[in-house]
């Protein structure tokens, strides 16, 4: 596993695909890791330089102590472009990793060719319902992250995909389950605290928003609230729920290769 140094701890990434692609940088959602874009990426690898990388808290990244801000995210981010001297990427986020999508658009976009934003929304979530979050898994540790674990299975897919493909839902929930405490509630904290809501039309770079209809976190409002802003945003709905890339499988690799250009 290649790590970048950062100040303050190792950041995870893989590279996969031809030397010479452009680069797709995948950023993963909160409380999963890297490995939540396997269905996408033997297809994006066939046209890409795809980038993963493990937010930090999550998976085999660095955990420092918390509360993280998207933009310390997003910096991380650009530092891990940095040291494979990269300049520019598309980038897909979701969920969190869209908040981080929307950062980079609004803060560092001559970083990027095309945006792509799933599963996202300017402004996520209440206080409330974070901070709530935060107790719940600091307090109760690891078993608290296996708690959450099934707790999310209802909101991250449908009843019906739930039941009919437990093989793509088990690795993704595992990840959660396996996820720091720590590094989980840092993270929560940088959601809670992230309103892009009035900046969001600084965003110029082509954009394609992405939605899921039985997504209850961040709902197809959220992605309509975002079009509305960005200009010349592009949206599209798929029939999931809020991990709406595993969920739609093929139709999400294949409507985000098409904006993507291919
Ligand atoms: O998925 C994210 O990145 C943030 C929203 C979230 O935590 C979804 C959920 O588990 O409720």
């Amino acid at each position: 596993m290649p790590f970048v140094t950062l100040a303050d701890g190792d950041l995870n990434y893989r590279l996969d695909g031809p030397d010479d692609a452009p680069v797709l940088m995948l950023s993963n959602s909160l409380g999963t890791d890297l490995r939540m874009w396997d269905a996408q990426l033997g297809a994006f690898a066939q046209h890409f330089r795809v980038l993963r990388f493990d937010t930090r808290g999550h998976g085999a990244s660095l955990v420092t102590p918390g509360p993280y801000t998207i933009e310390q995210l997003g910096q991380d981010a650009l530092a891990l472009l940095d040291a494979l001297d990269i300049a520019k990427v598309s980038f897909c986020g979701l969920s969190m990793g869209g908040l981080i999508g929307q950062w980079l658009g609004i803060n560092a976009g001559d970083r990027l060719e095309r945006l792509v934003l799933c599963n996202t929304g300017a402004k996520i979530g209440s206080d409330e319902v974070w901070n709530g979050r935060i107790d719940t898994v600091l307090a109760g540790g690891q078993q608290a992250m296996r708690d959450l674990r099934d707790a999310s299975i209802g909101r991250w897919f449908t009843p019906a995909f739930a039941s009919v493909e437990p093989q793509k839902v088990e690795p993704i929930v595992e990840m959660l389950a396996q996820t720091s405490p720590e590094g989980y509630a840092a993270n929560c904290a940088a959601v809670r605290d992230a309103d892009y809501r009035e900046q969001l039309g600084r965003i110029t770079v082509p954009t394609l928003i992405v939605c899921g209809s039985a997504d209850a976190v961040t709902t197809p409002e959220h992605g309509r609230f975002m079009q509305e802003r960005i200009a010349g945003a592009e949206l599209v709905e798929f029939p999931a729920a809020h991990l709406s890339n595993v969920e739609a499988g093929d139709a999400f690799t294949t409507r985000v290769l098409a904006f993507l250009g291919h």
